[in-house]
């Protein structure tokens, strides 16, 4: 076998817990994060795409700069350095030097902080909310006697950055800041993050209370109770510890006010678990404890080990025709964070070996196979492209990125409802418009005995795929079910590239290559076979989405887990 030690990528995730630690610091009263968590129902629309980040990056940079050469020109105004407005200031400019300081070269800014939930999260939070914030600011309120010179310097410092968000052409707006929190509270739910348990490590960043409000926000939004109890409880204890009377008293009171919300929130959240925990039962599902908090505290759940199937019992789900979604939800959680659900004798039968694949194409240097499953066939191909060719086809697919869409039948989802279901960005790569994309069909139809040309519609076009952290796709099949109404049914539709369009992304088979090795996260999970493949640079893996009598072959059922640390690239 061709071991995949899910044992190391577990530890990977310990590492990652310590990393993720809240220490969530002082200075965080912030009442409009609190209105927005109230109107933490709106929809989520777009996350940022790479180069969207990239140029965050960049207005943050500039945001940064201008705030600095405002102190300077503004330092007459001494005695305002003390006043929380100032103090506001130099916390945005000081956040800005610990998110960004480790990363030496600013090449790769973009990338290590799409990589990074945290950084990702306080990258548009400081955008769309602290930065407004200081816009409204009246900074000379304070100082009548200087008000029309500073006024006229803080005039200059607003326009300036105006006018660099127009040639950035970029709005980072609180859609973004709510989506990012809810990728976030889906790595919590879906990692079993603990927060707030142990020191974070001198590398981590720190997120703050704030950060906490908007993440806990997203999972009460998402009915994760339990995990919003869990954000807001860790949140008010750090809020209570960094709250003391020796405080200026405005401040004190500010502290204050936030540990009543918080208390509030945890409240919220503790009482709609307990009412979803009495009206469903315990599901293993969607951030809930097995007992009501009324009874059992949260600190004594937290401790419990959480209950896996065993396989006996996986397998007489599995043999039912049908699983439900709840079980396929459930496994899914189970398997992306590294549990698997093959028995000593299934494991026995799969190898690990190099095969010619039955092609003339592989008889000198035959591939590397490594084996999931016998039935459905799942494989994983070692080692078929290679780092050149990995680094010229993401360079041709980079500037085609957008964010991916979701089909099912003639459900088209727009941005708005893909976010929930898949949050990654592509781009179509036609295979004549470069050897390295043919060559790599040429090598598909090798390994696969599948005739690949999407000129001629054999096969879909290659599409890049790029998930930054957070980044998932929930389980799916990547084919249409042939009784679908919604597919078969076209009378409503006139032009036949509409009914060509409604039947794209109807595969026959799926050959998806992972173009790079993902920190943590981001197994492509497959629920009903009771594996997760781990992406690994310059392999592909492999599977039929359909039985041998034309219909969808639902065993196939997959998704990509939340990237938990990294950027995951793939192909397919
Ligand atoms: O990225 C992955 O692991 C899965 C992607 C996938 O299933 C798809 O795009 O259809
Ligand atoms: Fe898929």
């Amino acid at each position: 076998m061709c071991k995949i030690n899910l044992s190391r990528d577990r530890e990977n995730i310990d590492k990652i817990w310590c990393w993720f630690v809240m220490t969530c610091k002082r200075r965080t009263s912030n009442l409009f994060v609190i209105c927005l968590l109230m109107a933490g129902l709106l929809t989520i629309s777009d996350c940022l795409s790479l180069d969207e980040v990239s140029r965050a990056i960049t207005l943050d940079s500039i945001i940064v700069d201008e705030l600095k050469r405002y102190l300077i020109q503004a330092s007459d105004l001494q005695q305002n350095r003390t006043n929380a407005k100032f103090q506001y200031i130099n916390r945005y400019i000081e956040e800005h030097h610990d998110i960004f300081s480790h990363v030496q070269q600013s090449s790769e800014r973009a990338e290590k902080t799409a990589a990074d939930a945290v950084a990702s999260l306080m990258l548009v939070r400081r955008l769309a909310v602290d930065w407004p914030r200081i816009l409204r600011m009246n900074l000379n309120n304070t100082d009548s006697t200087h008000a029309t010179e500073s006024d006229s310097r803080w005039i200059g410092i607003k326009s300036s950055v105006i006018e660099a968000e127009k040639n950035l052409s970029l709005l980072v707006e609180e859609q973004d800041v709510l989506m990012h929190s809810d990728s976030f509270a889906r790595l919590i739910e879906m990692y079993k993050l603990k927060l707030g348990e142990q020191q974070s490590t001198s590398s981590s960043l720190n997120l703050q209370v704030k950060d906490a409000m908007l993440i806990g926000s997203a999972a009460l939004t998402d009915k994760y109770y339990g995990t919003a109890a869990d954000v807001f409880y860790t949140a008010q204890q750090f809020a209570e510890n960094s709250t003391n009377e020796s405080d200026h008293p405005s401040t004190f009171r500010k502290r204050s006010l936030l540990v009543q919300q918080l208390k509030h929130l945890v409240h919220l959240a503790t009482s709609l678990h307990d009412r979803r925990l009495s009206m469903e039962g315990y599901t293993q599902q969607n951030g809930m404890f097995s007992s009501p908090f009324s009874k059992v505290s949260l600190k004594a759940q937290k401790e419990e080990e959480e209950p896996i199937p065993s396989i006996s019992a996986f397998k007489k789900i599995r043999r039912l025709t049908s699983m439900t979604e709840k079980e396929d939800v459930i496994l899914f959680g189970h398997i992306c964070r590294g549990k698997t659900f093959l028995s000593e004798a299934e494991k026995s039968k799969l190898t690990c070996r190099f095969d010619t694949r039955g092609s003339s194409y592989y008889i000198l240097m035959p591939a590397l196979v490594e084996q999931h499953s016998l039935d459905p066939e799942l494989v994983t191909f070692h080692r078929v492209v290679t780092k050149r060719q990995i680094q010229e086809i993401t360079s041709l697919g980079i500037p085609f990125l957008q964010q991916a869409a979701f089909r099912s039948g003639n459900i088209k989802e727009d941005s708005v409802g893909s976010f929930k279901i898949r949050s990654s960005y592509t781009a179509w790569l036609q295979e004549d418009t470069h050897p390295v994309l043919k060559n790599l069909n040429k090598k598909i139809s090798a390994l696969t005995g599948l005739h690949l040309n999407d000129n001629k519609g054999y096969s879909e076009a290659l599409q890049l795929n790029v998930y930054g952290a957070g980044g998932y796709y929930s389980p799916h099949v990547d084919a249409f079910n042939l009784g679908d109404e919604a597919y078969n049914n076209t009378d409503d539709v006139k032009d036949p590239g509409e009914i060509a369009e409604r039947r794209e992304g109807d595969r026959i088979a799926t050959v998806m290559f992972y173009m790079n090795d993902v920190e943590a996260g981001g197994y492509t999970a497959f629920p009903r076979i009771g594996v997760g493949v781990k992406p690994t640079e310059g392999s592909a893996v492999f599977w039929t989405n359909l039985l041998s009598d034309g219909s969808t072959d639902v065993r196939t059922l997959h998704g990509a887990c939340p990237v938990l640390k990294g950027i995951k690239w793939g192909m397919y």
